[in-house]
């Protein structure tokens, strides 16, 4: 996150699975865009590694046809794309051999010889996660001066794939660098809205004295996706919805929405208040996973007029698989600020929507004054916070109806980020490579984190895991899940929150 003015020293920036769908859909469109808005150093070097058959013309070409598609910024700027392309070259090279790493070893050494001053090595590994170790130990073998003050590394999720996992992932990063030297991406927390969350919180004064169990009822954090695992089966079969998604993005935005306040914005500041939520989180037992959670898989059906596969029909997915694609869990935060408040959270894929919205809702008024019929639709107070698609935050109050009668309606105080700020927002992975650059970690994983949000969910794998028989698929394509998800709210009084759909015939 940038605060201050300072461009990243040269750097040398590799990307390992540079060939991959993540590089060409993500990294090197954020990469560009830094550049267009002039945040990249003044001099540095993109090197994308794979063994595909490429030489520097054809990757260069394959990276832009990417960045024609995906990035935020449109179709490439010719002269622009001329300068930056120029930047960057392709290592056709195999991640399990010495000599990729002599070669690299090679590549940095006369860039430092050709800039005159040492650079910061960034190596970006965006390859399956049972490359994480060898491509480690492989870069932490290349030979340069002062490499603990010049490498940093960065790792995609999955990390880990359980606790006693990600515990040896832990620990062999850790014995090959400093936790200074580690990057552990979370690209929700790289989202603008996501970020926001902080200002919001702790750069306003009116919302701290009723931040807690005593002005909130419950809380909601649903992300909710209208696309199946598209092409991504394989990985995701082996993974499922609570181990994608609420592992990882959807506890730490937990984290962001129930951390204490810190005293300053300094990155282990930050990260000890995230790491404390989830520490004081409840842990399950069996019966709490049993009363707690709810899993669903999708069955085939039609969106916007398309029939779309069953998840079992799913290229990649087992025929019988039991993996599942929704997720919902209620926690308890067991601290004075959260004490008995209700933590919902909900994820899935083939859902009704695209949104991923935090909602707050606040205790009701604790007297009545108005006649029955005044308060039909009565709303009570619910802060709205939505990361996307729509990026806004909404209070919803209750107002006097215009008229002779005394009449309430649930009416929303507003702000949008497309009124507020017309420039578009960066993406996520623009902020977190610059922070990499940057040498910020307030945005990325510690050690801790990770192994803390895994311990708290381990039971909830297991025990899924054991009860194999479920009634799969129980929710059709293009709905909002299972009904037993509905239950696990209802039950306590409460509804899942939904944002109203703008235009149905948008969806993909
Ligand atoms: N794609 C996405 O939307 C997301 C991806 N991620 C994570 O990012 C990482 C990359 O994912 P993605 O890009 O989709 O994966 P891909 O399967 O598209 O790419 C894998 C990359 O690994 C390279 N590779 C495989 N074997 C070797 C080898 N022996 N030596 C060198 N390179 C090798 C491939 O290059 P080549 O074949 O040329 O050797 C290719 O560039 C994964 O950890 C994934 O979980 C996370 C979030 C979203
Ligand atoms: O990490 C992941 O996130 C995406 C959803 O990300 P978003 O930025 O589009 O909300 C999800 O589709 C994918 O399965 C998961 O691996």
């Amino acid at each position: 996150m940038k605060t201050t003015n300072i461009k990243p020293k040269p750097t040398v920036f590799t990307i390992f699975g540079g060939t991959g769908d993540l590089a060409a859909r993500k990294l090197i469109p954020a990469l560009y865009n830094l550049y267009l808005d002039g945040y990249m150093p003044a001099k540095f070097t993109i090197v994308g590694l794979g063994r595909t058959d490429y030489d520097n013309q054809k990757f260069r070409e394959i990276l832009l046809d990417g960045i024609n598609k995906f990035s935020r910024s449109g179709k490439a700027d010719a002269a622009k794309w001329k300068v930056f392309s120029s930047c960057i070259q392709y290592l056709q090279s195999d991640a399990k051999k010495d000599k990729t790493y002599q070669d690299l070893e090679a590549i940095i050494k006369e860039k430092d010889q050709e800039w005159g001053e040492e650079s910061n090595i960034i190596h970006y590994l965006s390859v399956a996660p049972q490359f994480f170790p060898i491509i480690s130990k492989g870069v932490a073998t290349i030979n340069i001066e002062n490499k603990e003050q010049r490498n940093r590394i960065v790792i995609e999720k999955p990390f880990g794939h359980d606790l006693d996992s990600a515990k040896e992932l832990n620990k062999l990063l850790q014995s090959l660098f400093d936790e200074t030297q580690i990057y552990r991406i979370d690209h929700y927390l790289g989202k603008e809205t996501v970020q926001n969350m902080m200002a919001f919180r702790f750069a306003n004064a009116l919302f701290e004295p009723i931040w807690n169990r005593n002005y909130i009822e419950h809380v909601q954090i649903s992300v909710t996706e209208d696309i199946g695992v598209e092409d991504r089966g394989g990985y995701y079969d082996g993974s499922g919805a609570l181990k994608d998604m609420v592992q990882n993005h959807i506890l730490q935005v937990l984290c962001l929405v129930a951390m204490e306040p810190p005293v300053s914005f300094n990155a282990d500041e930050v990260r000890n208040r995230r790491v404390d939520v989830l520490r004081a989180i409840r842990k399950f037992g069996h019966e709490e996973v049993k009363h707690n959670t709810v899993r669903g898989q999708y069955a085939s059906g039609w969106v916007a007029g398309e029939e779309v596969l069953g998840y079992r029909e799913e290229k990649g997915v087992d025929p019988n698989s039991n993996t599942e694609t929704f997720a919902a869990l209620k926690f308890f935060i067991d601290n004075w600020r959260w004490q008995n408040v209700p933590f919902y959270v909900r994820t899935g894929k083939r859902m009704h929507q695209k949104a991923s919205v935090i909602s707050i809702q606040f205790k009701d008024v604790p007297h009545p004054i108005f006649p029955i019929e005044a308060s039909e639709s009565w709303q009570q107070n619910r802060l709205i916070i939505s990361i996307q698609p729509e990026m806004s935050i909404r209070l919803q109050v209750q107002a006097k109806r215009p008229g002779l009668d005394m009449i309430l309606n649930p009416v929303d105080m507003v702000f949008n980020y497309d009124g507020t700020y017309p420039a578009e927002s960066p993406e996520a992975y623009e902020t977190l490579l610059l922070d990499v650059m940057e040498g910020d970690q307030t945005l990325f994983m510690r050690a801790d984190q990770i192994e803390a949000a895994w311990e708290l969910l381990m039971p909830v794998v297991e025990n899924w895991e054991s009860r194999k028989s479920i009634n799969f698929p129980n929710y059709a394509a293009d709905s909002w899940g299972p009904e037993i998800a509905e239950a696990l709210i209802a039950k306590d009084g409460f509804h899942w929150f939904t944002m109203p759909v703008k235009n149905k015939k948008d969806k993909k």
